[in-house]
This record gives C-alpha cells, structure tokens and sequence, in this order.
C-alpha cells in the first residue's frame, strides 16, 4: 500500500526524545500541504515518550512497544522498523542526522528498495516528490535530490537545522503498530556509554561568542572567554581558527561542525561564507562585528557593528556583569 503520508522516525535516550526528532515534526507539519504527519516510535514499555510527542502535533503517533528495546541493537530496530514501514509505505520518512539515525536509515532504505540522501539541509515538495537539499561538490554548491520511482522518499537531516515548536491546538492519535521483534544474531550490546564531545555542546549552547580570522588573538580569545564565561555560554570558531593551537574541529560552526540553535550569537571577525552561515542560521539574536561595512554576514545578521573586534569585546565585557 502507497499512502501520502510523511512519517518521522522518533528516536530516544532512555525517556528523553532526541531533540532532531521533534524538529523534524515541526518541519513536516510546515511542509505537509494536507498530508499527515505521523511520528513512528520504537520504545520499552516503561518509556511513554508518545506523551511528550504529542505536544509537538503529529497526526498520529505508530508505537512499537516492546522491552527489547531498552538495548536493541541497529539492525534490531531497522528490522522492527522495516515491518511497519513495508505495510504502510508512506510517501516519505525522515530521519535525524545522529550517529544512531545515519546507522539505521540506510539498513532500512536497503530493506525497503528505495532511496536515502543523508545530511540534508533542508526538504520541500514539489507536487509528490521531496526535493531533499544538500551540498555537494565539496560543500560548494547545493543540489536538490529526488527520488521520482520509490517510496518512501528517505532523508536524513543534520540536527538544528530545523526548530522544533509546540502546538496548542493537539489531536494526535497514538496507536500500537503491529510487528515482532527479532533478535539479531550478529551483534548485541553490552553496556551504552554516551558520547560527549564540545561540538554537541555547541549546537545547544544558549549562548555562542564566535572567533573568525579577524579575531584571532591570543588577547581576544581571552576575552571572548571571559564573556562566555560572564554569559554562561561557549565559544565557538569558523573553519580557518582549527587550524590554530588553540582549537579542534569539535569548536567548529558550519557545514562540517556545529549547527547552532543559540538564543544569542556574537560573530567576531567572521567574513560570512555560506559555509559558515549554514550553521548559524537557527540562532535567534545574531550580532556581528566586522571592519568591513560590505560583510556578508551583516546580512544574516539583527544588529551590526563596524569596527575592530578588540575594541567591541573591550567595551561589552567591561559592561556585562
Ligand atoms: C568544503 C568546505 C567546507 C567548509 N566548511 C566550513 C565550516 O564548516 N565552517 C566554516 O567556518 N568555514 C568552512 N569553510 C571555509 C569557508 O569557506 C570560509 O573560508 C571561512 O568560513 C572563512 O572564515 P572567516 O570568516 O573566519 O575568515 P575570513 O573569510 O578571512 O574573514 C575574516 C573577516 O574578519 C574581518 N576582520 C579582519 N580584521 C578585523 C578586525 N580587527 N575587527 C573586525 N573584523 C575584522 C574581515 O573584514 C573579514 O570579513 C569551508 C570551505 C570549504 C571549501
């Protein structure tokens, strides 16, 4: 059965909803033009996590309960997943970008026959068909993907690149999906660790002071330390300071690091290249500081300083308590 539905993959952490799951229902909701959004969830029976869901408007909620869940493997999830998908075959499904989403949206689309373009930047329809975005040609340029013949059109989607919002008006319908958990003989896991590295921290910092080319210093850094500090946030860097004692990729805004969702964003010596600015296009309050009045990243910018980063930083770290 074909139906015009666009599902959304829900993935969990112990009883926390990953965040990029929710985005990805509010971006369905926005792009939906009448079809239904319903968010597919794969949990233990002690998890629940359909009640949270349900404040963020899918039309319907496909629960897979089952207690293997807890420490299901992969290819466990992908095969209870492919079970429900193969009935329902909706128009698309979207995944988030995470490590655990990059690892079963493939073993799925493999399942299911069709295609699968991952790390997207953003999907629309055109009609029937998902254009699904994403750069190519090392990062240089975007190019719109489609996928005319096979259904469900699959996508993963790097996290932060949508916002996630909550709906007032809610009539979502949870119902148990029918499958059989299999367990897979190749592999089994033994204990999970979470990973923690700064650049997740960065993609959900409240506050972000960034540090491009025209503001490296050691004088600088020190400052824009000591205001992310007095802010309680973090500094972040463009591509060019990685390369710099001081900083690692995992300090890296744009198409190869963080992608930010900071309520406030101090770019400092930032030119604005487009693969800079992908990754901060969801903070809420952008300011930018440039010598050059022509910066590209004024245009992406709510309030705009020309002039010399160290005499900014000066002036605004004297007057934030
Ligand atoms: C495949 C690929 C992937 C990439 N991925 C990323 C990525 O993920 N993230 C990323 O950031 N880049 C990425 N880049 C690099 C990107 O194209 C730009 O080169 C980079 O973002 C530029 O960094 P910048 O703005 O710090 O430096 P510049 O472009 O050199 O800009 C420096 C700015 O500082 C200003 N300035 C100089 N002195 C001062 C001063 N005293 N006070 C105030 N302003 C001053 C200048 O006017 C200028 O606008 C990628 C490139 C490629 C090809």
């Amino acid at each position: 059965m074909d139906n015009n539905e666009i599902w959304v993959y829900v993935e969990t952490v112990g009883s926390r909803i990953e965040p990029t799951s929710l985005q990805l229902i509010t971006k369905a909701k926005a792009i939906a033009d009448g079809r239904k959004v319903v968010a597919v969830l794969p949990e233990a029976s002690t998890i629940k996590a359909e009640n949270s869901l349900q404040a963020y408007g899918p039309d319907r909620v496909e629960t897979l309960v089952d207690d293997h869940f807890t420490n299901a493997t992969d290819e466990e999830i992908a095969d209870a997943l492919f079970q429900v998908l193969d009935q329902n075959r909706p128009n698309s499904l979207l995944f988030p970008a995470t490590i655990l989403g990059r690892s079963i949206a493939p073993r799925l689309q493999a399942k299911l026959q069709t295609g699968l373009t991952g790390d997207c930047l953003d999907i629309f329809y055109e009609n029937d068909l998902l254009v699904q975005v994403k750069p190519t040609y090392g990062d240089n340029v975007m190019c719109d993907i489609v996928c005319p013949e096979k259904r469900p059109q699959m996508v993963t989607v790097r996290p932060n690149t949508f916002r996630a919002e909550k709906v007032t008006d809610f009539q979502t319908k949870v119902v148990k999906a029918s499958f059989t958990f299999h367990k897979e003989g190749n592999s089994q896991i033994i204990a999970t660790d979470p990973i923690i590295n700064s650049s997740s921290k960065l993609d959900d910092a409240k506050v972000v002071i960034a540090l491009g080319r025209g503001a490296y210093s050691a004088k600088n850094i020190q400052l824009a330390q000591d205001l992310a500090a007095k802010l309680g946030g973090m500094v972040g860097v463009s591509r060019p300071l990685t390369d710099e004692d001081e900083f690692t990729h995992d300090d890296q805004i744009g198409i190869g690091g963080a992608s930010l969702s900071a309520d406030l964003l101090i770019n400092l010596g930032i030119s604005g290249a487009v693969q800079y600015t992908v990754g901060i296009k969801n903070a809420k309050k952008i300011v930018s500081v440039n010598i050059d009045k022509d910066a590209p990243i004024f245009d992406e910018s709510d309030f705009a300083y020309v002039g010399d980063v160290t005499d900014f930083l000066t002036a605004l770290t004297a007057q934030v308590r």
